[in-house]
């Protein structure tokens, strides 16, 4: 496959900080160095703003899948992977990339929502990237939130993840160091499982909602430990609202009051930080 898109041009180099030693191959045919943190294996790339961000987590998809078009792929919900997918919907405009042979897997879902509800992660999927690029319902896996047995379905959701291992698995964090939604306090260790939404988080996610009466209480999560399965991790960071915990991802030890922590146990973990976000690691 044609590794250089030459219509879209390169991702600039200029919005990556240049500090270690690990060589990512761009599509643009371009490379870029990875920034690692000594002695830990979570990397950071540091880009400008947003558009950067989804421009750069795009390059790094797309040197995914064009290594791997039967793939695996985890996707994530949330504001911050929107620009991402646009990338992904723009390319595939341009290039009719084919898409049909990977398998997607999404982290988590609303209890209770049908999944034709404009609020739940099925509909939110569907219309941010899986209808527009032609992705079928078998290529598509997302946690029934509606479910009559919720406990059955965490099973069933389990199950299908042990046998279908995520290749690359996209993530944005939460405010309190979120992943999926496994809120602090949830063990490393952790399965597929229902949750407890923090107050915070309900709160953040309301804007998705006509009032924070109708978020959802709880949600059927991929757990940490499904989540550390992964082959690849992508974390999308944008924001000065997300600075504070991105500190402390970084700056404390691991911890299960930061969800996102777990990470520095993964072996191919890659941050992709805009300079809004990164504003408390300048001292790094
Ligand atoms: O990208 P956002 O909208 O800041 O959300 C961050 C995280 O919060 C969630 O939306 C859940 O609250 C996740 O799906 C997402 O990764």
């Amino acid at each position: 496959m044609d590794r250089r898109r030459s219509k879209k041009g390169p991702v600039p180099r200029s919005v990556i900080e240049m500090e270690a030693h690990i060589t990512v191959r761009l599509s643009s045919g371009d490379h870029l160095t990875k920034k690692l943190e000594g002695g830990i294996m979570m990397k950071k790339l540091f880009v400008k703003d947003y558009h950067q961000l989804s421009l750069t987590a795009f390059d790094l998809f797309l040197q995914e899948f064009q290594d791997n078009p039967a793939g695996t792929f985890g996707f994530a919900t949330g504001s911050t992977p929107i620009g991402f997918y646009q990338r992904i919907l723009e390319d595939h405009a341009l290039y009719q990339t084919d898409y049909s042979n990977i398998k997607t897997f999404n982290l988590d879902e609303y209890v209770g929502l049908d999944e034709h509800q404009p609020q739940s992660y099925h509909h939110f999927m569907r219309h941010q990237l899986f209808n527009p690029l032609g992705i079928g319902r078998e290529q598509v896996h997302i946690p029934k939130g509606n479910a009559e047995d919720l406990q059955k379905e965490c099973t069933r959701y389990e199950s299908l993840l042990s046998s279908n291992p995520i290749d690359l698995q996209i993530l944005g964090i939460g405010e309190n160091g979120h992943i999926g939604f496994n809120e602090p306090g949830t063990t490393f260790e952790s399965g597929v499982h229902i949750t407890t939404l923090k107050e915070s988080t309900r709160q953040a996610n309301s804007r998705f909602f006509d009032s924070i009466h109708e978020v959802p209480t709880q949600a059927i999560t991929m757990g940490i430990q499904n989540i550390l399965h992964a082959k690849k991790i992508l974390v999308l960071v944008s924001g000065s609202s997300k600075a504070p915990i991105l500190k402390e991802i970084f700056h404390h030890p691991v911890t299960t009051k930061i969800p996102a922590s777990a990470l520095h146990h993964h072996p191919d973990t890659t941050f992709i930080i805009d300079e809004k976000a990164a504003v408390s690691l300048s001292d790094d």
